[in-house]
């Protein structure tokens, strides 16, 4: 009994081990479209309480379903031998039974597939509302957010007593067919009793067989409803598991020398979320090594989608993005990420010590290179202030780190596979003046001879950049170096003069072009006017 119980749990165990790492790993094969449209409480819900799920009842119930399986056909066999014509009334009860099986299970099925999916929407909110907790607290929202669980959960508890009733029915329903058949046996036992065709101790023996008989039948049919539980439950998972990625990464390309051009060549873009709205819609144009370019635009112009289709995250619906002249999808997935890297804006470190952060995704890194890179990213003094150094967990999405302190890892983490292709989405906005200017100056030198992509919402960004790309409402409104757009007086020309609008009094606005000059100190901006001559000085974000 012991070793039966240890080989099942046994059983168990694997089963969840092998189904859940084949479902993570479908997971991770996915589009990035695919987590658009999926919420993550929803795919954490189908990883860990719907595989749980399954497995359990799958395994239970195919332990029951083998062991009355071989009780019964044995039983049937003994009872034939006593009296073949009671068992062919016997056998008449079971189609009945079989049906009412049928239509119970199917229910249950249903059902089961319901308190799965609002399940999943409960740790849907769960998720959502432990991982925003901050922004929860401070809009006061905890009741809110424990009401909208409790609704979930009451929606589901209302799905259980549907379960519960439907399984009563069930019960009676079968206990009442099954007392139907016992009378029917007696009946007709007490006939070829009396007729001499049958022994008053065979017909004792045949019931008392019939009793056994009908536990493993019943045994069978809740193995039936308790696998029509876990085929509810596995649905969704086999939905998932079953899933082809509609943008697979298997691109093959991996040349020895990537000189990073970067070609946009007429690129039209919707999400797969959103088909009907179309993003960008006609995008050209070209990033060259060693020169920065600058994309800047009004917000929602589609600046960070260019970034996406650069990190091959989503296939555009016309045209192509190229690296070297080969479209971006070809590449092998790894080589691709390890040419283009970006340091985004909110850059998500992982709750892992500061090292595994800066080596994330590659092996066997010495450590000498990991210091070499949060060097480079001034990074290396304020990790080895840090009580365990290069081996403090940075916390959940790196919440123990101040918002410089992650930016700095995270160019490290950039830094470390020396990428042909650096995308910063304004990566230093979190910095202090003082370290903004320590790695600027180190983004200063990592950028040359590599192709540079800035979403840059700084001016002392912008005005550095040898090419700068204004986008507007999808389309590419111009492009060249500052001097050259302001002096066109076009949309970047307003662009900045709005932004000068917004952070000084209307009466200094300069409505001239040419009177409009900026100098760069430390990166920080200083606007002198030829008019006022005031002197005022302020630090400017192209936000639009
Ligand atoms: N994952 C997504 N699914 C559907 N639509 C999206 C998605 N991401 C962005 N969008 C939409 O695409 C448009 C362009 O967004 P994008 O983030 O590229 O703009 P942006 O120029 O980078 O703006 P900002 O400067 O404010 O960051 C927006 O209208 C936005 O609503």
């Amino acid at each position: 009994m012991g070793v039966h119980g240890g080989v099942f749990t046994l059983t168990i165990a694997k089963l969840n081990l092998r189904l859940r790492n084949h479902l993570f790993r479908t997971l991770m094969r996915q589009e990035i479209g695919f987590f658009d449209e999926n919420h993550t409480g929803d795919i954490i819900s189908r990883l860990s309480a719907d595989t749980t799920q399954m497995s359990d009842l799958l395994s239970l119930n195919i332990n029951i379903f083998l062991q009355s399986t071989i009780k019964g056909i044995g039983i049937f066999i003994f009872m034939f031998g006593m009296s073949w014509k009671l068992t062919l009334v016997a056998i008449v009860g079971f189609p009945f039974i079989a049906i009412v099986s049928e239509l119970y299970g199917n229910y249950y099925k249903k059902l089961t597939k319901e308190v799965q999916t609002i399940l999943a929407d409960a740790n849907k909110v769960a998720e959502e509302t432990i991982s925003s907790m901050r922004t929860v607290r401070s809009f006061a929202n905890e009741c809110g957010e424990a009401e909208s669980y409790y609704g979930k959960l009451l929606v589901m508890f209302q799905l259980n007593k549907k379960q519960a009733l439907a399984y009563a029915g069930y019960m009676w329903s079968s206990n009442i067919s099954e007392l139907a058949l016992e009378v029917a046996i007696l009946y007709y036992g007490g006939h070829l009793v009396i007729t001499g065709q049958m022994s008053s101790g065979s017909l004792i023996s045949f019931f008392i067989y019939m009793l056994e008989l009908g536990e493993c039948l019943q045994n069978i049919a809740s193995v039936y409803t308790g696998l029509m539980q876990g085929v509810g439950a596995a649905e969704k998972v086999f939905e998932y598991l079953d899933r082809e990625p509609k943008h697979p990464a298997d691109g093959t390309e991996a040349p020895d020398t990537c000189t990073g051009v970067v070609e946009f060549k007429d690129i039209k873009f919707a999400y797969p979320t959103r088909p009907e709205t179309e993003i960008l819609k006609g995008v050209s144009f070209t990033l060259r090594p060693g020169e920065v370019t600058a994309l800047v635009g009004p917000s929602g112009s589609g600046k960070s989608s260019c970034v996406s289709l650069l990190e091959n995250f989503y296939l555009p619906q016309q045209g192509q993005v190229l690296l070297d002249g080969k479209p971006i999808h070809t590449f092998q997935h790894d080589y691709l990420h390890s040419k283009v890297a970006l340091v985004g804006q909110e850059p998500v470190l992982f709750a892992r010590t500061v090292e595994e952060n800066i080596t994330y995704g590659l092996t066997d890194v010495p450590m000498e290179t990991v210091v070499q890179a949060a060097i480079e990213a001034n990074a290396h003094d304020f990790i080895t202030s840090l009580s365990t150094g290069y081996g403090t967990n940075v916390g959940e999405k790196g919440t123990q780190l101040s918002g410089g302190q992650k930016q700095r890892v995270a160019i490290a983490r950039a830094l470390i596979r020396n990428p042909r292709v650096l995308i910063l989405d304004e990566a230093t906005s979190a910095l202090d003046a003082e370290s903004e200017h320590i790695v600027q100056k180190a983004l200063n030198n990592i950028m040359q001879e590599r192709t540079v992509l800035v979403i840059a919402h700084r001016l002392s960004t912008v005005e550095k950049a040898d090419n700068i790309i204004v986008i507007d409402r999808g389309h590419v409104a111009e492009q060249g170096s500052h001097s050259q757009l302001i002096a066109s007086g076009g949309l970047y020309y307003k662009l900045v003069q709005r932004q000068v609008l917004g952070i000084e009094t209307g009466a200094e606005v300069l409505n001239k072009p040419e009177k409009l000059s900026w100098k760069s100190d430390g990166g920080r901006q200083r606007r002198r006017q030829s008019s006022s001559g005031s002197g005022s000085e302020s630090e400017h974000n192209l936000r639009y």
